[in-house]
């Protein structure tokens, strides 16, 4: 099977009242930037509010090498640009495999699908032994940077854990430990070729991240997340060295809805291509999630029922391609 060619031919056309309005995006809003390097009082206090009020912030001095992810890019960009005859062997519509090139679509009410206008290389980063071999050969060094990256990834994934656990005002490994020893670990880099009518499609439709943390790398100087703000689409610009976070449907339940998991999307662009690297940190199908006991008391009564993340994985494969409201699914109703 060949992977997509970018031609704007009727299969990226969304329907226009699910074109993206782009002149109607907010510019009053920005989602905050947090120094990692601040005082960590004050690191908590900042990071507990922006989970509170936008569930996504940016990032700085966090002590990932800026080297680093410049070389992801570099070979992300890399990887995409290879003939779609060599990213054939990876392209699939089976999303049960470990490792996938495929494009996300949306589902008209109609049962018809729009494909989006981006191409998504999905596999697991952790443990990488167990798939480090299935990874691509070409560019030559993409296991190697990938294997760095993911190194860091990790001590970054439980620096933010343990920032967020305190802002509940829980002990600092609270989340960690119940998120599991063995956390489900993905990776999708994002591709969005420039599109010669940005109004015509998205990158990606309108989502919640499932996981519990995502840290997510932008190509710099190139713009396209979006995420909901009091209603309104606002952009995240990519800043310098930064890297977005936000918050997935897990932590919202286990803060008892205290912490938000956002809405956002991605944009098309007719100058540039883009790239997002999105690290996923996901509890195994085994762990039960519900609302942390702390975060319950009269006037906080639990929003949301105990569950296996088997059962919200279920859930959300049978709402693929629609707007999902997978969480919703578990709401206790006072
Ligand atoms: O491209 C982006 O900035 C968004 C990516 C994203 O939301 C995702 O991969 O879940
Ligand atoms: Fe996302």
């Amino acid at each position: 099977m060949e992977s997509t060619s970018f031609q704007l031919s009727t299969k990226f056309i969304l329907p226009e009242d699910k074109r993206p309005q782009l002149s109607k995006a907010s510019t009053l809003h920005t989602i905050p930037i947090i120094d990692m390097n601040q005082e960590p009082s004050l690191l908590v206090q900042n990071l507990s509010q922006a989970c509170e009020e936008y569930g996504f912030f940016q990032i700085i001095n966090h002590g990932v090498p800026n080297e680093l992810c410049q070389k992801m890019m570099t070979t992300l960009s890399e990887f995409f640009a290879l003939s779609s005859q060599e990213k054939a062997q990876f392209f699939t519509t089976d999303l049960t495999k470990q490792v996938k090139l495929f494009n996300y679509y949306l589902k008209l009410d109609t049962q018809e699908k729009v494909t989006m206008w981006s191409e998504s290389f999905a596999h697991p980063w952790h443990p990488l032994e167990d798939i480090i071999h299935l990874l691509p050969e070409n560019p030559l060094q993409y296991r190697e940077v990938f294997a760095a990256y993911a190194k860091e990834m990790r001590v970054l994934m439980r620096k933010l854990l343990r920032f967020v656990s305190q802002g509940l005002g829980l002990e600092m490994d609270c989340l960690e430990k119940i998120l599991g020893l063995e956390p489900a670990l993905n990776y999708q880099a994002n591709h969005y070729p420039p599109c010669p009518d940005p109004e015509l499609t998205l990158g990606l439709p309108a989502h919640t991240d499932i996981v519990a943390l995502t840290i997510l790398l932008q190509s710099e100087g190139v713009t396209g997340l979006q995420v909901i703000k009091d209603g309104n689409w606002v952009s995240v610009d990519p800043v310098p060295n930064a890297f977005v976070i936000n918050l997935g449907d897990q932590i919202q339940v286990l803060s008892n809805g205290r912490y938000k998991s956002v809405h956002h999307r991605a944009m098309t662009n007719n100058r540039q291509s883009r790239i997002s690297v999105a690290m996923f940190y996901r509890p195994n199908s085994d762990v039960v999630i519900g609302p942390i006991e702390d975060m319950i008391d009269d006037e906080h009564p639990p929003l949301y029922r105990n569950y296996y993340i088997w059962e919200f994985m279920e859930e959300f494969r049978r709402q693929e391609g629609t707007r999902r409201r997978v969480k919703e699914t578990f709401e206790l109703r006072h």
